[in-house]
C-alpha cells in the first residue's frame, strides 16, 4: 500500500502537475477540484497520510476544510498552498494545526520533498503515539550512532534531560542537529510542550522579526490580520533556531532582549507578552568568526554558547554508515509502500568508504533515490547513482595520521577552539623530534639527519619545545 496523498485545488494544471511529480516519487495521489468532494471521501471512510489544499476554491474553501479535518483528523499533517498575499491569513487561520505551507507559485521539487516530510513526520508521530511510555534516559532510537563520536553526542543528550539550558549545535549541513535538538526537547521536562523549529535562512529577512515574534493586524502592508509568532507557539516548550549564523543583525538585537527579559511585543504591538521558552540554536558557520567580523553579536554569542555540541561529519563516524544505510532504505520503503532493499556487502563496503560531503542527508537521499532507482531487491555497486561513483565522493586520501588529525581539527574547532596550527605544530615537532632522538640513542646530530634539519636547528627546537629533559648521548 503506497502513500497516499491527498491534491485539491481548482487549479487543473496544478493538480496535473503534482499529480506527475508524486506519482513518480512514489505516492499514490488523489485530486480533488472542490474541498467538498475530498470531504465527501473522508465522509465515506477515506483517508489520506497526507493532504495538500489550496485556500481559494469555489464553495467550501481551503482553510474551511482544513479546520474540519484539523478537528477531526488532528495528525493528519497538511500543506496549504497560496499565493504570497494570502499567506497571512492561511497561517492564522489553521494555527498551530498547520504542517507547512508552499507559497505560489512554487518549485515542483520543493513541493515534492515537503509531501515526503510530511508523510515521515505522520509515520513518526504514529510510532511516537505508539511509545509514549517509552523509557527517556536513552537517546532515542530513531538516531543511529554506534561510532564514538556519536555516543558523545549520546552522553550530552542525555546528560542535558530534564535541563532546560540554552543549547548551541555546531556541526556540518545534513549532520542531524535537528534531529539532536529534537532528541533534546524529547528528553526534557517541556516535552509535553510544543517543539517549534525555525530555520533562519529559509525565511526572507524582512519576515524574520514577525515570524519570530508575530504581528499585530496593520503592522506592515500585508498583515492583514494577527498573526501569533514563533516565540508564542514555543511557549512552555522550545524554539528550534537553526541556521542562527544567518540572523540579520537587528532581529539578533531583539532575540537577545527577548532572552534577557523574557517578554517581548509582537511587530506594532503593543502590550507585552511574557513567555517561557528554552532555545536551542545550531549553525555549520564559525560563530567566533563571525563575532570577529562584526556579523554576529558577541553578547547574544555568550547567551547561546552556554553548552555547546558537536555533531561529527558522516566521514568521521564511517563506521554506522551500513546501519544508516538499512535504516534509510526501510524508511524509504515505509514511504513508498514498497518492499526495502538490502545492500550486498560490497555495496555496503563501498558506501562506508566514500566521502559524503552532504552528511547523513545525502545518505538518505541516496537510499531514497535506490528505493526507486535499483532494479533488483539487492542493492550491487553497480545501480549506485552515478555520482556516488565519481571522484569527488570517493574517500578523501590520506593515512591514518591525517585522517586523526583532521578529526582533532574538526572537533579543536567545533569546539570553539582557534589558531589551532599554534597547537598542533609544536606537537608535531616534538612527536618526530622524540622518535628520532630515541631512534639514535639520544644522538642529536644522527637524529637532525634523520629529520632533514641541521644540527643548530635541532637543538634550538629542543630549546624552543622545552625538550633539553630527552636522553642525549653521553657524547654530546
Ligand atoms: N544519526 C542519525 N540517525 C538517523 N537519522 C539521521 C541521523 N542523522 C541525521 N539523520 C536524518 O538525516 C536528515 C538530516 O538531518 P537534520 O535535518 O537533522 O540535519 P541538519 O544538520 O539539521 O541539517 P541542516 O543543517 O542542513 O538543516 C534527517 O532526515 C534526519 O532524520
Amino acid at each position: 500500500m503506497g502513500v497516499k496523498v491527498w491534491v485539491v485545488d481548482d487549479d487543473r494544471s496544478i493538480r496535473w502537475v503534482l499529480d506527475k511529480a508524486l506519482s513518480q516519487a512514489g505516492f499514490e495521489p488523489v485530486c480533488y477540484e472542490e474541498a467538498d468532494l475530498a470531504l465527501d471521501a473522508l465522509e465515506a471512510g477515506e483517508l489520506p497520510q497526507v493532504l495538500i489544499s489550496d485556500v481559494r476554491m469555489p464553495g467550501t474553501n481551503g482553510l474551511r476544510m482544513l479546520k474540519m479535518v484539523q478537528r477531526k483528523y488532528p495528525e493528519l499533517p497538511v500543506i496549504i498552498m497560496t499565493a504570497h498575499s494570502d499567506l497571512d491569513s492561511a497561517v492564522a487561520s489553521y494555527q498551530g494545526g498547520a504542517f507547512e505551507y508552499l507559497p505560489k507559485p512554487f518549485d515542483v521539487d520543493e513541493a515534492v520533498t515537503l509531501v515526503k516530510r510530511a508523510a515521515r513526520h505522520h509515520a513518526q508521530s504514529r510510532r511516537d503515539a505508539g511509545q509514549a511510555e517509552a523509557p527517556t534516559s536513552e537517546p532515542p532510537a530513531e538516531i543511529i550512532g554506534e561510532a564514538p563520536a556519536m555516543q558523545e553526542v549520546f552522553r550530552a543528550i542525555g546528560r542535558l534531560s530534564h535541563s532546560s539550558v540554552t543549547v548551541l549545535i555546531n556541526g556540518q549541513s545534513g549532520t542531524g542537529k535537528e534531529l539532536v535538538a529534537h532528541a533534546l526537547h524529547r528528553h526534557s521536562l517541556r516535552r509535553e510542550r510544543a517543539f517549534v523549529p525555525l530555520n533562519m535562512a529559509a525565511i526572507p529577512k524582512d519576515l524574520i522579526e514577525s515570524e519570530l515574534f508575530g504581528h499585530e493586524k496593520g503592522a506592515f502592508t500585508g498583515a492583514n490580520s494577527q498573526r501569533v509568532g514563533r516565540f508564542e507557539q514555543a511557549d512552555g516548550g522550545t524554539l528550534f533556531l537553526d541556521e542562527i549564523g544567518d540572523m540579520p543583525i537587528e532581529a539578533q538585537t531583539r532575540l537577545l532582549r527577548v532572552l534577557q527579559e523574557g517578554e517581548f511585543y509582537r511587530v506594532g504591538g503593543t502590550t507585552a507578552i511574557k513567555v517561557d521558552v528554552r532555545i536551542i540554536a545550531a549553525t555549520h558557520q564559525h560563530l567566533e568568526q563571525q563575532v570577529k567580523d562584526g556579523s554576529f553579536r558577541e553578547d547574544l554569542f555568550h547567551r547561546l554558547n552556554v553548552i555547546r555540541i558537536h555533531i561529527p561529519r558522516l566521514a568521521e563516524r564511517r563506521e554506522d554508515i551500513p546501519r544508516l544505510a538499512r535504516h534509510f532504505l526501510n524508511r524509504a520503503a515505509g514511504e513508498l509502500g514498497v518492499e526495502a532493499k538490502t545492500l550486498h556487502p560490497d555495496t555496503e563496503r563501498y558506501l562506508a568508504t566514500l566521502a559524503w560531503p552532504g552528511n547523513v542527508r545525502q545518505l538518505e537521499n541516496t537510499c531514497r533515490w535506490l528505493t526507486v532507482m535499483a532494479t533488483g531487491r539487492e542493492v550491487m555497486v553497480d545501480d549506485l547513482p552515478p555520482e556516488m561513483r565519481s571522484h569527488e565522493m570517493r574517500q578523501e586520501s590520506g593515512s591514518s595520521w591525517e585522517k586523526s588529525l583532521r578529526q582533532w581539527a574538526e572537533r579543536a574547532l567545533g569546539n570553539g577552539e582557534q589558531d589551532i596550527l599554534e597547537q598542533a605544530v609544536p606537537a608535531f615537532e616534538r612527536a618526530l623530534i622524540e622518535v628520532a632522538l630515541s631512534h639514535t640513542g639520544g644522538r642529536r646530530r644522527d637524529a637532525a639527519v634523520l629529520l632533514g634539519w641541521g644540527r643548530n636547528t635541532l637543538t634550538r627546537k629542543i630549546r624552543e619545545l622545552g625538550l633539553n629533559d630527552l636522553p642525549t648521548a653521553p657524547d654530546e
